[in-house]
Parts: structure tokens; sequence; C-alpha cells
């Protein structure tokens, strides 16, 4: 039960729920054991009736026995029809109330997990792959829910309607109670391993049905380019694998669940079987009635399904606790980045002068650093242009500034702030950042622009549009703003995507602007226009612009020249290029590329 007890505060937030539902569970199945009782009553009460029956044989009392004898019948029959109503209206409650709780659980847990999983820094998610964490998200919260819920409900039912049965039998006859159950435990035995077979089955028909998915899913994304490597015979083949095995796995779940329903009515048959014959020479022993033996076999086959049940819910709770485990190991991870005691809440408002002090930072299991002493000063509303060759650093400097990553060494400062003390919400709304790699919602063009500023109005959405070179295309497009983009919409070109990217973050007004390379997919007449109406904005905000173009910097007030994480170069286009080092070969290089493009 260990790692399960995690879980108890939901039982004490849920308990107006949980205690009437534990109530309503026993009550149910009070009244369902009682349906035995007045079956015995009325097997025993017909001998007698036959027996006074014939005393009056001929005469005229007869008929009106008879008439007699129906409605004692019928009221037993109201009797039966009446507690298996009131059974079933109590089993009814149960569950608006122990699953009704369960799923308010799930909801609370489930919400509990993706809150946590926003804080988690990027880290986190280089250890966990996106599948293992979504079958955190669903499969192993809906283990949960079922130990809260059918499982806590199966156990007390169970064991109410065991212990209220097997004491009325007793009380007949402990020894036809000692026949009826000898099967009981061997029953008991062969769910709890028929249970265990068919979830391990289940477990990896699931798994399969992921890895079937994940397939299906990435070649469909991957399609055209699994056509121009003409892969798609190898493809099929590989997918065919995996069905195959879906299949199998299928049939051999089927196979079971198909086994072990004609075991179940195998051992419950040889109870009854033991109750008639057993009971039956009791009856002629004069020691129990015929009734009794009615009432044995309806306890018997009442008993059997809680009995049962036990396997499941024993695997149910072994799996719950399983699940416990993972989900708490998420759950358990504190965020690296996060407000601390370093926080100062009283900062609300940034002007944008960025500085890095000595700043070094390597990855984990990476062996050179990939930032080495950084150390520069950025007055607020200034350029920043960071250019070098792939892989310099440039990426993992420009995250150190919304604390994506945090230093190893060194500080990171705004306004003289070290980042670490301002509130991260603060930080974060005051910084636009467009990354190397856009991400579009499927959602329309405009909610995608208006994605970190919700309030903004449609002529927001148009202006930071403009401002990103973006207006004209989407005045193109058949619904405008309201068109869809990504999945069961139109599919953006490069340059598109890119721009909405830079929209989503213009629309903030953000007091420092960072783009990760995110003019490289539009042309360089289109950069400079967008280049141009960011230099309008010069005095309102601090641009850092990470790039491989060396067209895009020219006008900015500071360029970093990165190579192996180290600066190597600091200074203005003029300084840099009068220094003739790798400022002025990358320069060289692009305007040669540049001259034979034009000239083919
Ligand atoms: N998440 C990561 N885990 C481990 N190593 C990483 C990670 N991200 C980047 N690196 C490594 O850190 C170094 C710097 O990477 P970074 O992305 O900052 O370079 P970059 O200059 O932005 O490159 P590019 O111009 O190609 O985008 C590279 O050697 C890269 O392989």
């Amino acid at each position: 039960m260990g790692p399960l007890s995690t879980l108890n505060h939901y039982f004490w937030k849920y308990k107006y729920l949980f205690i009437p539902g534990l109530l309503f569970t026993m009550m149910s199945a009070g009244f369902q054991i009682a349906v035995p009782m007045v079956v015995r009553q009325a097997i025993d009460s017909i001998p007698r009736f036959v027996r006074l029956y014939n005393v009056f044989e001929h005469g005229t009392l007869q008929s009106s026995l008879y008439v007699y004898f129906f409605s004692g019948m019928l009221i037993f029959a109201l009797a039966i029809v009446a507690l298996t109503v009131i059974s079933g209206i109590f089993k009814f409650l149960m569950r608006q109330t122990v699953v009704v709780a369960s799923r308010h659980i799930e909801y609370d847990l489930r919400n509990e997990l993706y809150d946590h999983l926003q804080k988690l820094s990027p880290a986190f998610y280089q250890q966990y792959s996106t599948g293992d964490v979504i079958t955190r998200s669903t499969d192993d919260i809906e283990k949960v829910r079922r130990y809260i819920g059918p499982a806590i409900m199966y156990v007390t039912r169970s064991l109410m309607m065991v212990l209220i049965a097997v004491s009325v039998m007793f009380v007949i006859s402990p020894r036809l109670t000692l026949y009826a159950l000898a099967p009981m435990p061997l029953l008991a035995v062969a769910v709890f391993f028929m249970a265990h077979m068919v979830h391990t089955r289940s477990d990896r028909l699931q798994q399969q049905y992921s890895t079937l998915t994940s397939r299906i899913q990435e070649a469909l994304a991957g399609m055209r380019v699994l056509k121009a490597y003409t892969r798609e015979p190898s493809e099929s083949k590989a997918l065919n694998e995996e069905s195959e095995t879906y299949k199998w796995r299928n049939l051999d779940l089927a196979l079971v669940e198909a086994a072990w329903r004609p075991a179940f009515l195998l051992i419950v048959g040889m109870s009854t079987i033991i109750v008639v014959w057993m009971g039956g020479q009791m009856v002629m022993d004069g020691a129990i009635t015929i009734g009794n033996i009615a009432e044995y076999i309806i306890y018997v086959n009442l008993m059997t399904w809680p009995v049962a049940s036990l396997g499941f819910v024993i695997t149910m709770i072994q799996r719950a606790s399983a699940s416990v485990i993972r989900l708490n190991k998420i759950l358990d991870t504190e965020p690296a980045i996060a407000d601390s005691d370093q926080t100062n809440p009283s900062i609300s408002d940034l002007k944008g002068e960025v500085t890095f002090r000595n700043v070094s930072f390597q990855y984990e299991d990476e062996e050179v650093p990939a930032l080495d002493r950084i150390h520069f000063e950025l007055p607020a509303n200034g350029t920043l242009a960071v250019v070098g060759r792939t892989g310099a650093g440039k990426t993992t400097l420009v995250e150190m500034i919304p604390r994506f990553l945090d230093p190893d060494s060194g500080t990171v400062e705004i306004d003289g702030h070290d980042v670490r003390s301002i509130p991260l919400d603060t930080l974060r709304e005051h910084i636009g950042y467009v990354p190397q790699d856009v991400f579009l919602f499927s959602d329309t063009v405009a909610n995608n622009i208006a994605f970190g500023a919700l309030d903004a109005d449609r002529s927001a959405i148009e202006e930071a549009a403009r401002e990103a070179d973006l207006l004209g295309n989407v005045q193109d497009f058949s619904d405008g703003f309201d068109t869809y983009v990504g999945e069961r919409g139109i599919t953006l070109s490069g340059g598109q995507k890119q721009r909405t990217s830079i929209a989503r973050a213009l629309i903030r007004n953000p007091r420092i602007l960072i783009f990760d390379d995110a003019l490289s997919a539009v042309d360089t007449r289109t950069e400079q226009r967008i280049l141009k109406r960011l230099r309008k904005r010069k005095g309102n905000q601090t641009l850092i612009i990470v790039t491989h173009r060396m067209s895009a910097v020219k006008d900015a007030d500071l360029i970093l020249v990165m190579d192996e994480g180290r600066i190597v170069q600091k200074g203005t286009h003029k300084e840099l290029i009068d220094q003739d080092g790798l400022y002025a070969t990358l320069c060289r290089k692009q305007e040669l590329a540049q001259e034979i493009e034009s000239m083919g």
C-alpha cells in the first residue's frame, strides 16, 4: 500500500462522496444478501402447505387454503423484487458517489500533473520521451482511478457480501458451509492467476498499440521524405510486422479471456454440486430444510463474483501502485528553473539592459562547455547580433535570457538584477522569444498570433502581422485571419510559419525581443523589410538577433562572433571587418556565395 498512501489526501478531500458511498455499498450488499433468506422461506413453506392441503382434502377449506398459499407466494415474490430493487437503487447511489469521486480525483490528478509538467525545464523533456509522458497522463492516471473507484467499491462490497453470507451459512450448518466453501480458495487463486495473465497481456497489447500508432503517425508526418527516398515498400513491411505483432497479442488475450469464464463456471458448478449432494443427505437426516439448499446455492453464486473480483482487485491495486510510483517520479521532480528564496517579488518592470558576466554552461553528458566565460553588456534598447558557425553556442546563449537554462557559473543580468532574482512570470512577460523551430498550434492564424496576448483585438493582430510582413499573405487566404493552420487546416510555407511566429512575439510588444535564427526561411528582401520595421521600434525595445546571414547584422550596436562556446570577436560591423578575423571571413564567404548565386 506504501505508494498508494500518497493518494490519501484525495480521499479526505472527497469524503463527502466516499463516506455515503461506502454506506450505500454496504446497504446494497445487505439487501442483495437478504434475497436467499426469502427464497428459503418461500421454498420451506411449500411442503408445509402441501401437508395442510392434504389434511383438508375434500373439505371446503381447501380452496380458501389455495388462495392463502397463492397470496403467500405472491408476497414472497414481491419481497424478492422489492429487495432487488432497493439493492439496485443503493448500487446506483454507490456508483454515483464512489465512481464520481474517482472521476473527480482523476481530473485533479491530471491537472496537477499537467501544471507540474509545464513548470519542468527542457532537461526533463530530454530525459522523458513525449510518448512516455503521454502514457503517464492517460494510462497511469486511469489505473490510479480504477483503484480509487472500482477497486475500493468491489473490496467493500465483496467483504460485506462474504461476511454476511458466510455468517448466515454458518448459523444454518457449519458442516455444509465448509463443504460449500471448499472450492472457494481454488477459485480465488485461479482468478488471481487469470487476472494476472489478462493484465500482462493487456499491457503488452497496449504497448504494441502505442508503438503501432506512433509508427503510423510518424510515417504520415514524414510522408514526403518517405516518398522522396522511395521507402514505401520497406515502411509497409515494417508496419506489417508491427501489425502482425499487434494481431497476435490480441489473439493471445482473447484466448485467455475465452478460457477463464468456463474455468470460473466450472469451479462455481463444483460448489453447487457439493451443496446439492451433501445438503441432500442432510435434508434426509433432518438437519436442514430443502429451502436451505436453495438458499445455499444462491449464496454460493452471490459470493463467487466477489471472491473472483478479489483476484482482479489485487492486480488492480498492484498496477495502481506501480502507476503511482511512476506519477510521483514526475510530480516529485523539482522544476530546475523556478522562483526561489532568491526571487525579489518587488521587481515588476524591466527596461531591457542585458549583461552577461562570465557565463559558462555545459550540457549534461557533453564533454565541452556550450558557453565558456561569455561576457558582454548590452544597454537597454540596443541591438545585439550573435553570429558564428553552427554549434557555436548561439542558441544556448539566448536561452539564458528567458531562463530556459541557468548558467553553471557567472550571471545573466537584466537592468542589473540577476535573472534568478526576477519573478519568472515578470521576466518572461517582458521577453518576446522567436525560437529556431517554429511551432504553430492547430488553430486559426489569429489565435496563433495572439497566443501570448490573449486580450489582443483584431487590429493589434493585423498590426503584428503587418510588422512581420505577413499581412499580405493572410489577406490572400480564403478566411483571412480565421484560416485554420496545421493539422486539419492549410499548410503554411516555411517562411509564412516563421513570420507567424515573429508576429506572435511582436504582438506582446516586449521590452526584449529575441530572434533565434528566425529569419532563415524568408528571402533577403523580406528579411530587410522586417528589419527595417523593427528598426523603427528602436528606442523602445532591446533587440537580440541570432543569425547566419551577415546582411542582417550590419546595423547592430554590438556584434558577438562565437566559436566553440566562446566569444572570439566583439564590436560593430565596421570594427570587426577591420579586424580581419572570423567575422570578416564569414562575411566574405557569404558575399562570394551570393555572387555565385546571382551569376547562376
Ligand atoms: N539539449 C542539448 N543537450 C546536449 N547538447 C546540446 C543541447 N543543445 C545544444 N547542445 C550542444 O551545445 C552546442 C551549442 O549548441 P547551440 O544550439 O547553442 O549552437 P548554435 O550556435 O545555436 O547552433 P546553430 O547555429 O546550428 O543553431 C552544440 O555542440 C550542441 O551540440
